[in-house]
């Protein structure tokens, strides 16, 4: 048998068919639901009589739009939120599927109440109608965003008509410096191969650095595969990857238990098999880093200065103008003199607890800059609730910040969370666009560990001068 990579072989194990110009049918084993891109789905299937295929294996939560200010069971003002966060409620009743509304202590962001609740599974083929499902290939699943007319072919169906990708390595070799992050990695990563270095290829992470990630890490790296252009992200399972799934509410038991480790034991990529594009970064060569434009492919160490747009080739030149322009920099400026009046900590990129112990031993018997208006929104219920109990709210509330309900809130203000014209904020989810945040807001991404230095000393700061 030819050598195969970890992709192959998910992707061979879910193939039910193949057409001979290569498309093929795959089956999908956790369908993950949102109120965004679900309601026209479901409003297929009702108007054609047609029920979800396996609601077992169809999970859904509200995240876009929930408020998350503590006087949320009011009610949501908006009305296109409203109406959004309602069809979800009224669909996932009566098709039957599994639902965790914003009254239940487990909602969050679905790409986080995923693997907390152990539905992420290693071999899997996850999908959700949302890009940033790529998080769940942390746990070695095959996991990607589709659009809504999938959603509903998914629901229908539970398979999904795909065509391969191609297979691209990428690998940090050795340890990281200190002060070095998860989120560091996967934005070097953007930085080294540009916003379209992986369209077309699913990305497996592999080396010493990626192995020595945590859970919480690994899906902070491949979070942000898809910024990176690529179709999924994957890591090899290894032991802290069945540590962590283990004794999850869905995660398999007893002889179960026993049959899918020998499955997932055999998922790694054959020692002879060929990616057909290889980055390798050296973990001692990253250093924390920070976006100064409005790609997160714009990403530079802290140290650098904003670069000046003649810098780049071709296009680049007046794309980078214009970024310049919006941010509202100047080509030469140290980043680390970039004033900040936000602080935003959650998101799917990282909003999960180890992100908020992270901004936790930086906040520690600190206060956030006079002005400053810094938030921390936990990823889920599950992970405010352990934030209370090891005290981690305290720091923050006792440090200036709020503390919120469980969403998606300030990563891209489809709910009242926003920044205001101009304002400029340190944010630790990962999309800098124009707007994202806010209309005519401006989003520097980083790590969690950066965003509170951020909050505390006004400014853009080396996370190396704090610890
Ligand atoms: C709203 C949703 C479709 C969107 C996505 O697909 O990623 C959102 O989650 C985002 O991060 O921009
Ligand atoms: S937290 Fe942000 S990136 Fe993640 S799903 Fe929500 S909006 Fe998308």
């Amino acid at each position: 048998m030819s050598p195969k990579t970890l992709y192959d072989k998910i992707w061979d194990a879910h193939v039910a068919h193949e057409a001979e110009d290569g498309t093929c049918l795959l089956y999908i084993d956790r369908h993950l639901v949102h109120e965004v891109t679900s309601p026209q789905a479901f409003e297929g299937l009702r108007m054609t009589g047609r029920k979800v295929r396996a609601p077992e294996k169809t999970i859904a939560v509200p995240d876009h739009n929930v408020p998350t200010t503590l006087d949320r069971a009011k009610g949501i003002e908006n009305e296109e939120s409203r109406i959004q966060v309602d069809a979800l409620d009224k669909n996932a009743r009566e098709f039957g599927v599994h639902y965790y509304p914003v009254s239940d202590v487990r909602q969050g962001i679905v790409h986080i109440v995923g693997p907390e609740q152990g539905w992420t599974l290693p071999g899997m083929t996850v999908v959700c109608g949302d890009s940033h499902t790529a998080t769940h290939g942390a746990f070695g699943a095959l996991a990607h965003g589709i659009g809504t007319s999938e959603v509903e072919h998914v629901l229908a169906t539970q398979t999904l008509i795909q065509k391969k990708s191609k297979n691209m390595k990428v690998e940090i070799t050795g340890k990281l410096m200190p002060g070095v992050t998860a989120k560091d990695i996967t934005l070097a990563v953007i930085g080294e191969t540009g916003t379209a270095g992986g369209t077309g290829y699913v990305i497996e992470y592999c080396g010493e650095a990626i192995s020595d990630l945590s859970m919480e890490g690994r899906m902070t790296v491949c979070n942000m595969a898809i910024e990176g252009g690529a179709r999924a992200g994957l890591i090899a399972p290894d032991e802290t990857t069945y540590a962590y799934v283990k004794g999850r509410p869905h995660a398999p038991k007893g002889a179960q238990w026993e049959a899918a480790l020998n499955w997932w034991k055999t998922l790694y990529t054959d020692e002879d098999a060929v990616f057909d594009k290889v980055v390798t970064l050296k973990g001692e060569d990253i250093q924390p880093v920070v976006t100064w434009g409005t790609s997160p492919e714009d990403v530079l160490p802290i140290t650098g200065v904003v670069p000046h747009p003649e810098s780049f080739k071709g296009g680049k030149v007046d794309a980078a103008k214009r970024a310049l322009e919006y941010m509202g920099l100047t080509a030469g400026q140290k980043l680390t003199d970039i004033q900040i009046d936000t602080v935003f900590i959650g998101s799917c990129t990282n909003g999960r607890i180890e992100d908020l112990r992270a901004a936790a031993a930086i906040l520690k018997g600190k206060k956030i800059k006079d002005g400053m208006r810094a938030m921390i929104v936990p990823g889920s219920g599950l992970v405010r609730a352990q934030a209370e109990e090891e005290g981690l709210a305290d720091i923050f509330k006792e440090a200036g910040f709020e503390w919120r309900l469980a969403g998606c809130s300030m990563c891209l203000a489809m709910n009242p969370d926003q920044l205001s014209e101009g304002e400029r904020c340190a944010a630790t989810s990962n999309r800098n666009f124009e707007g994202r945040q806010g209309y005519k807001g401006r989003t520097h991404l980083v790590s969690p560990a950066m965003a509170a230095a951020a909050a505390i000393t006004g400014h853009l700061t080396d996370i190396r001068d704090m610890i």
